[in-house]
């Protein structure tokens, strides 16, 4: 099946800015939005094509058949919703490149196999696939059939999951087939552990686990990671594909700001269908009362640094620069944070005299 593919996995017009840009691919401040106009709209297919074929040359190792895996990866792409403003292709290209990055990084690099560094990456780029732009809450308040078929846990992390895999087994698709049993039995645990660790509610207990195992964790004298059990592995990979899921406030400012206007109008669009339905508005998603310089703060203080000052711990030197610029971030949207509306009594005495009381207002009106 040796068809002759096209050199990025994907046609392209301009084969140069295609070169230039998968030359950048090791960086932390690629620009996944440029990318994906230069991939003609397939990010994702194109991304994972060169991050698994050209740069780590995994596929091989594997016996995958790279004209059925980039089919497959045809068919994942084409279910991310396009309609989504955060939750699409380009958000799943951008996590799984990110992914790519820091485990190429010494700390971590030879730490792991390369069943474990191929099934991080596969995770990261299926991690929200046929995403709705719901959140799991919502789902649950709606009694969507979603978390009625995932009883409310985990019920979007676990539709990602139960897609890929559907594919999977469809014959024509299904590229997993050159790996021996042992290893594609591993390889589908560890997907799993991965993508069910995106889940939001599960942050604050793997936050916990990461903050134990840096503790325990002994750098060897070559200056790699030492980690034991697989529990110990995985929870360090778990904690980088969930760092790169939030990984947007840590990158160069223009792009941070295109990933928070992209996740606000989502939760604008959620707001606005719960406001139809009479529901109470999830926070941050109510567009008749934004908060966004608020909430990216918050975002930043309550979850984003403690994770990411975490990993740099577990990951040192390494994730500096993504610090540092985190930082830089949220001092642009804390300078934002608009006063506090300005209390309807004025602070000019003459202006307050032309204010009428309000009882006075409230006896005229009788
Ligand atoms: C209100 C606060 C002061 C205190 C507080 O408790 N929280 C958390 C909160 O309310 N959450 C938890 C995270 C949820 N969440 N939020 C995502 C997200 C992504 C990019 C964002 O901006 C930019 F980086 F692009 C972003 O900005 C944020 F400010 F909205 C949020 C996703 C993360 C992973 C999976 C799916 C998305 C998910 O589950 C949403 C509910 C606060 O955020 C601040
Ligand atoms: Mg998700
Ligand atoms: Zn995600």
């Amino acid at each position: 099946l040796k068809g002759n593919l096209p050199k990025f996995g994907v046609e392209v017009e301009d084969e140069d800015a295609m070169s230039l840009m998968v030359s950048q691919i090791n960086t932390w401040n690629f620009d996944l939005f440029k990318f994906a106009v230069i991939s003609k709209d397939h990010p994702l297919v194109s991304m994972a094509y060169v991050i698994l074929q050209s740069e780590r040359n995994l596929l091989r190792s594997y016996n995958v058949d790279p004209p059925t895996f980039i089919k497959y990866m045809f068919v994942i792409e084409a279910n991310y919703h396009k309609t989504n403003p955060y939750h699409n292709a380009t958000h799943g290209a951008d996590v799984m490149q990110s992914c790519h990055v820091l485990l190429g990084y010494s700390v971590v690099e030879q730490v792991f196999t390369d069943l474990e560094v191929f099934a991080a990456l596969f995770a990261s780029a299926i991690h929200d696939v046929d995403h709705p732009g719901l959140s799991n809450q919502f789902l649950s308040n709606t009694s969507n059939e979603l978390a009625i078929l995932y009883n409310d846990h985990a019920v979007l992390e676990n539709h990602h999951l139960a897609t890929a895999f559907k594919f999977l087994q469809e014959d024509e698709l299904n590229w997993a087939s050159g790996m021996d049993d042992k290893q594609r039995q591993l390889f589908r645990k560890m997907v799993i552990d991965l993508v069910l660790a995106t889940d939001m509610s599960k942050h604050l207990s793997l936050l916990a686990d990461i903050k134990t195992t840096v503790e325990s964790s002994k750098v060897a004298h070559n200056g790699k990671l030492v980690l034991e059990s697989y529990n110990e592995r995985m929870l360090v990979l778990q904690g980088i594909v969930h760092s790169c899921d939030i990984s947007s406030a840590t990158k160069a400012l223009p792009i941070y700001k295109a990933w928070t206007e992209r996740i606000i109008e989502e939760f604008y669009q959620q707001g606005d269908r719960e406001r139809d339905l009479g529901l109470n508005l999830s926070p941050m998603c109510d567009r008749q009362n934004p908060s966004i310089e608020k909430s990216q703060v918050g975002f930043i203080d309550f979850i984003v640094l403690p994770l990411w000052e975490t990993l740099g711990e577990l990951m040192f030197p390494y994730c500096q620069e993504m610090l540092s610029q985190l930082n830089e971030n949220r001092m642009y949207y804390f300078s934002r944070i608009p006063e506090s509306p300005r209390c309807s009594i004025t602070d000019e005495p003459e202006e307050r005299n032309n204010l009428i009381s309000s009882s006075e207002k409230r006896k005229n009106l009788r």
